[in-house]
């Protein structure tokens, strides 16, 4: 085991300073960069700042966490990776290309993305598995839906069940395991426990954890600082549009800006 010296970097204006702010994590191998933001900026209608600036690096296979004030930009910084918001060219990268010049529905089977609350297709949950794979002409076999399932953590009872007999959690996970078809190489996941019960919940995080197992890069925004602490490799604060502090999941008590420290304290 050895410590990569760059894993996540931010830069931020603090007073009249310009600083790089560097994470070192412990990995058993220098880690790749699966995504490099730079100055990712965007402006409502009404020229209110959204997002300013956003310069950070994702490394392949961790899971990093975002956390921050609603309507702090968690959302809109999630949607630029997989382009559901087209960022500025030159702004996103993935695997050295940015993200605008990709095809964006390969660029989506790629990125897989998974939002608070469900929708599933009319059909069955095998029908909902195979979607994916079958509008690139490939039809899963009975087999490889039922590995998929066991993976979001759905036994095989589920196959021929349809939507309505679901409850939100068995839908969420049908609705990753959706998403798992596409074999995407990361995970975009906003609040995706938030509707959900701890148990589903759980099911959930076992499911991120065990994608993590096989290199899936995974972003997550949520709400659930204790979720962050139990998923993610690294935590991003975003306040008002910056990324304000970048820290390890059991050392955010260290967070020293005054609207990160508030957003903590009363989450917690
Ligand atoms: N297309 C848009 N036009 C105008 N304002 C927008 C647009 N998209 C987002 N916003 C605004 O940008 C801000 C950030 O929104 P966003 O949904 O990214 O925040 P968030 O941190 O994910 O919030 P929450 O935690 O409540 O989901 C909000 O004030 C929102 O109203």
């Amino acid at each position: 085991m050895h410590t990569a010296s760059i894993q996540l970097s931010q830069t931020f204006n603090d007073a009249d300073e310009d600083r790089e702010k560097l994470l070192a994590i412990d990995v058993e191998e220098p880690v790749e960069t699966k995504f490099r933001v730079r100055n990712l900026t965007k402006f409502s209608e009404g020229e209110m700042a959204i997002l300013k600036g956003i310069d950070m690096d994702v490394p392949r296979g961790m899971i990093v966490g975002i956390i921050g004030p609603s309507g702090s930009g968690k959302s809109t910084l999630l949607r630029a990776f997989n382009r559901l918001w087209e960022p500025p060219a030159g702004t996103v990268f993935m695997d050295g290309k940015d993200v605008c010049e990709l095809d964006v529905i390969s660029l989506r089977r790629k990125v897989g993305m998974l939002f608070q609350l469900p929708v599933l297709f009319e059909g069955t949950v095998a029908d909902n598995v195979r979607y994916g794979p079958q509008l690139m002409g490939r039809k899963l076999s009975d087999g490889e839906v039922y590995k998929l399932l066991t993976l979001a953590n759905l036994d095989s009872s589920f196959y021929n069940k349809i939507g309505s007999e679901l409850s939100v959690g068995q839908a969420q996970r049908v609705a990753l395991a959706r998403t798992l078809a596409n074999d995407p190489e990361v995970l975009l996941l906003d609040e995706p426990t938030s509707a959900l019960d701890p148990i589903s919940t759980q099911n959930i995080e076992d499911v991120i954890l065990k994608s993590k197992q096989q290199s899936m890069t995974t972003i997550i925004v949520s709400h659930s600082i204790k979720q962050i602490q139990r998923v993610a490799d690294v935590v991003c604060l975003l306040v008002d549009g910056e990324i304000v502090e970048v820290l390890k999941p059991n050392n955010l008590a260290q967070a020293k800006h005054p609207m990160a420290l508030r957003f903590l304290e009363l989450s917690s």
